[in-house]
Order: structure tokens, then sequence, then C-alpha cells
């Protein structure tokens, strides 16, 4: 089999998919994409098809150390995102050719379904409770929100105030019947995480997730020294070489690879391995659209320590297109009492519905992050 031709669309909300197609007729789907920063991953996929029109697509990993060492440079948010759509799409065409889902290529499930979790609250987490009280009538029980607004470095007694009151409502309204992630999405400097983390420890939070910005890592350690509230992060970093620091100097208790940033399935197989080996948990980040879900789901099927998988249904970034709108088989993405069965069908376990990727990436959005400032007008971390 070769491979004739790659294919990308960007779609509303933020998301970009690419179709790999060969001379056998199996088309492969991927997720390659950064957040913001589509168009530059889009010219990255392109720059890398130039190693894989011609190439047999069933040799996986001989494909993926070409792409990550062939070009001298390596590694940073781009290129281990193309290069994480375009393994997807890979693992995809390989599962389909042999007609098993990715899994059973991986070595067979470990589990029977895989714990999910959903966003609630937005960018300036409000409406939490009734964010909670809605998801829990579809038997969700695992949120996630943000910890804060913008935070200064130093900031104030109300601002922590503002934080700590969220969460304790939540307990006060639900008392341990349901769990929660608090993000602290970068949003907080060491000096604060320090405050925060001892405010917020009553309230038993499940995680704490980018507790500092990942290139702060160092404070990792320091921190969870500091508190028992388990630290998770993983997000923005994109690949073993990085992970593997974190793993070393230890405090983070849950990595959360994200499979169209970090090299994809390929690379997030051998992340949760290393994290097993250091007795962490491995839940991976995916704000993003269902094809990401299927890779991201392959690999949980296979982590003995596979905790907890992110998913983007009602996520306040999905505007103009839902997690499955996309999608043909929805019902193979069922949750039931806060869980995902294993995906059925071979490949990915997911069916793109390509017409409507088609129609919709004839006017895609330039999807980016608001900049956000401090009160002094100094950009603030979002
Ligand atoms: O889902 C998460 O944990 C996030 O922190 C959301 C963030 O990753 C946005 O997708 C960036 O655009
Ligand atoms: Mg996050």
């Amino acid at each position: 089999m070769k491979i004739t031709k790659l294919t990308l669309y960007r779609v509303p909300p933020r998301w970009m998919f690419l179709k790999i197609e060969t001379d056998e007729g199996i088309t492969g789907w991927g997720e390659p994409v950064i957040e913001g920063r589509a168009r530059t991953v889009e010219a990255a996929v392109n720059e890398l098809s130039g190693y894989l029109v011609g190439q047999d697509p069933t040799r996986i990993n001989d494909l993926w150390q070409v792409m990550y060492r062939g070009g001298f440079y390596r590694g940073g948010a781009i290129l281990m995102s193309a290069i994480a759509g375009i393994d997807q799409a890979l693992w995809d065409i390989k599962g389909k050719a042999l007609g098993v889902p990715v899994y059973e290529l991986l070595g067979g499930r470990v589990r029977d379904r895989m714990k999910m979790y959903s966003w609630v609250g937005g960018d300036r987490p409000a409406d939490v409770i009734e964010g909670i009280n809605t998801l829990r009538e579809i038997g969700i029980q695992t949120f996630k929100l943000n910890g804060t607004e913008e935070l200064g470095i130093i900031d104030t007694a109300s601002a922590v105030d503002a934080a700590v009151d969220r969460i304790a409502r939540i307990r006060e309204a639900f008392g341990n019947t349901i769990e929660f992630g608090i993000d602290f999405h970068g949003r907080v400097a060491a000096p604060m995480a320090k405050v925060l983390l001892r405010e917020l420890e009553a309230h038993r939070p499940l995680f704490v997730e980018e507790p500092v910005l990942a290139e702060q890592a160092e404070y990792y350690p320091r921190l969870a020294e500091y508190t028992s509230i388990p630290l998770a992060a993983g997000e923005r970093m994109y690949s073993r070489f990085e992970f593997k620091h974190v793993f070393q100097r230890g405090g983070i208790s849950i990595v959360q690879p994200d499979l169209s940033h970090a090299g994809g399935i390929t690379e997030c197989v051998k992340i949760a391995a290393m994290a097993e080996a250091y007795d962490v948990a491995f839940a991976p980040h995916c704000p993003l659209g269902p094809v990401a879900l299927a890779a991201c789901l392959q690999v949980d099927f296979v982590s003995h320590n596979a905790v907890l998988q992110e998913q983007s249904m009602g996520i306040h970034y999905n505007k103009g297109a839902e997690l499955l709108d996309y999608v043909i088989n929805r019902e193979d993405f069922q949750i039931t009492d806060g869980y995902f069965p294993p995906l059925p069908k071979p490949g990915l376990g997911v069916i793109v519905d390509e017409e409507r990727v088609i129609a919709a990436s004839q006017n895609p959005p330039d999807w980016r992050n608001p900049v956000w400032r401090h009160p002094d007008g100094s950009v603030a971390e979002w």
C-alpha cells in the first residue's frame, strides 16, 4: 500500500482534520492542530507530506522517526501537532486495513469502559453549579473548571477569596457526590500557586491542573511537597523528551499529554508507559474534536494507568460546531454513567462525515484565544 494524498480541512469551531489517502482506497483521518495556530500546523503538515507520499502507511514507527528526526530541528507545539495528526491517520489506515480497532493492534483492552469528565463554567468560571446540575442529569459525575480569571504574580486576598469561594460553593452544593479538577490554566504564577493550593486543600479537588506554566516545571516538586492535592500537567508538553524531566523531578501525579499535540498515538502510548513506571496517572488532554478524542480512547483502553478522559462536549470553545457534528457513528460515542465504551469500528473508530467537513471547511474561522491584560495594562496569561 502507498500513501497518495494528504488533504487538510480547517473547520469550526477551531479544529483541523487531515485525510490521508492510499492507492488501495483506504483512507485515514487525523486531527493535527494547535488551537489558535491552525494555519501554521497546516503548513507544517504540508511540509512533512514530502516524506510521506509514495511511502507505505503501515510502517508507522519508521515514518514517525523520519518526521521527528529527519528534519534536524525537532519538537515543539507546531511540529509535534503536525506529526500527531499524521500519526493518528496512519493508525486509522492500519486498523482499517486489518479490520480491527487500534487498541487491538496495541495488545487489546485493559478495561471495559473509560471514565470521562466535562468542563463547566467558561474562561471566567461562572454558573458552575448550574452547569454541574445539568450534566449530572445525563450521568456525568466528574468535572473540570478554570480556577481563576486573570491573576497577578502577587495578587489580592479578594482574588484568592473569589477563587476559593467558587470551589467551596461546589462542595457545599454537592458534597462528595461529584468530583472536579481545577485548571489553573497557566494563569497562576508560583507565588500565588502556593497560596491557592493551601486555601483549596480543604475542598479536596480531584486535581489541580497546570498549577504553574510548563516552563516553570521545576516548581512541580516544590508545590507537591506543599500540598496533598494531586497536581496535573501535560497539555503544553510535546514529547517523551519533555515528560521525562517531569517524571525524574517528580511532583506531577497525573500527566495530560494531548494526542493532537504530543506526537499522536505512537508517542502518547510511550508517555503512558513511562508514567506507569513512575506510578503517575494518565489522563489525556482533549478539548478538541472527535478524531482527537477517538485517538485518546484508543490509548486509554490499552493503558493500565489511564484514569480520566477529557472531551469537548459543551466546552466553552465549541462555538459553531459540537463534538460529534462531523461524525456519522455518533452512537459509538454514547456516554453511560460517565463512561465511554471502547470504540468498536476498525482504525480509530470514528467515521467522519466527509461531506459535512468539506462544506464546513469552505469558510472556516481563524479562531484565536483572547489576549488578556491585567489592570495595569500588562499581558495576562489567558
Ligand atoms: O482543556 C483544557 O484543559 C484547557 O486548558 C483548554 C485549553 O487547552 C485550550 O484548548 C487552549 O486553546
Ligand atoms: Mg488545561
